[in-house]
């Protein structure tokens, strides 16, 4: 991170009292899971199978955004007349398999980025609340945060199924803060998509991008956000 950009975080950080972060790509790589899950889920279907960095480019918009987008690649390589209605065919059947797969590895294939418990631990030590909001299903979510030891840290914890709409729509990012009880604009959020930033600047967020997460294969730093850390443990 360029060393000008840390005063101003450390201001934007006396001005919040909470912060919500994002799961996928911010505190866990879980990439070796979905590749996993997914890949196991084509072979059931004998579709197919699809490589990692094509399933990266697809993550961050929820899991039925992502298994349609893997549909959608695999299917226009075995030439369907119509992928679209081969797609609603298959959804149902597809969604049963991604899930019972995704569930068994769930958090196998994955791990937690550096400076992620730093980060965490000198958050609640300034005295922020702190709660989890991902765009993958709260089922995936809960027994992957306790199975890599991040549980414990936050107060509330909510996915992609947990409201109406996902994240980037504010939704998502206004009914945490009212979960919360704080002002959004005294609402950090960390993230590591265009998805974050756009859901936090439409609720009146602050927001602070992480470099190295999934922003569907563009750069990170092209994303308006309020900062960019190369570590959770660099926004303290
Ligand atoms: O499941 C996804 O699409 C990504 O989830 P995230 O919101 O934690 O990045
Ligand atoms: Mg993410």
């Amino acid at each position: 991170m360029p060393l000008a950009a840390t005063p101003l975080l450390s201001t934007l950080l006396t001005r919040v009292d909470a912060a919500i972060i994002d799961l996928d790509g911010t505190m866990v790589d879980t990439m070796g899971d979905f590749n996993e899950a997914l890949n196991r889920m084509l072979r059931e279907l004998a579709l197919p199978s699809i490589a990692a960095q094509t399933i990266e480019h697809m993550v961050g918009k929820g899991s039925e955004h992502l298994l349609r987008s893997v549909l959608q690649h695999v299917l226009a390589q075995v030439n369907y007349a119509s992928v679209a209605t081969e797609i609603e065919a298959l959804y149902p059947l597809a969604w049963a398999s991604y899930q019972r797969h995704y569930l068994a590895v769930n958090g196998q294939y994955a791990g937690v980025y550096d400076g992620v418990l730093a980060g965490l631990q000198a958050l609640q030590a300034r005295g922020l609340r702190l709660a989890c909001l991902t765009n993958k299903p709260r089922d995936f979510a809960l027994p992957l945060l306790q199975s890599k030891g991040l549980g414990g840290y936050f107060e509330k914890v909510f996915g992609g199924d947990s409201f109406e709409r996902k994240k980037p729509d504010p939704l998502p990012l206004l009914k945490t803060c009212e979960a919360l009880g704080t002002d959004p604009a005294r609402t950090l959020m960390v993230g590591d998509s265009s998805n974050d930033a756009q859901a936090a600047r439409a609720a009146g967020c602050p927001v602070v991008l992480v470099t190295y997460g999934y922003n569907h294969g563009q750069p990170v730093r092209a994303v308006d956000a309020d900062g960019f850390v190369d570590s959770l443990a660099q926004l303290v």
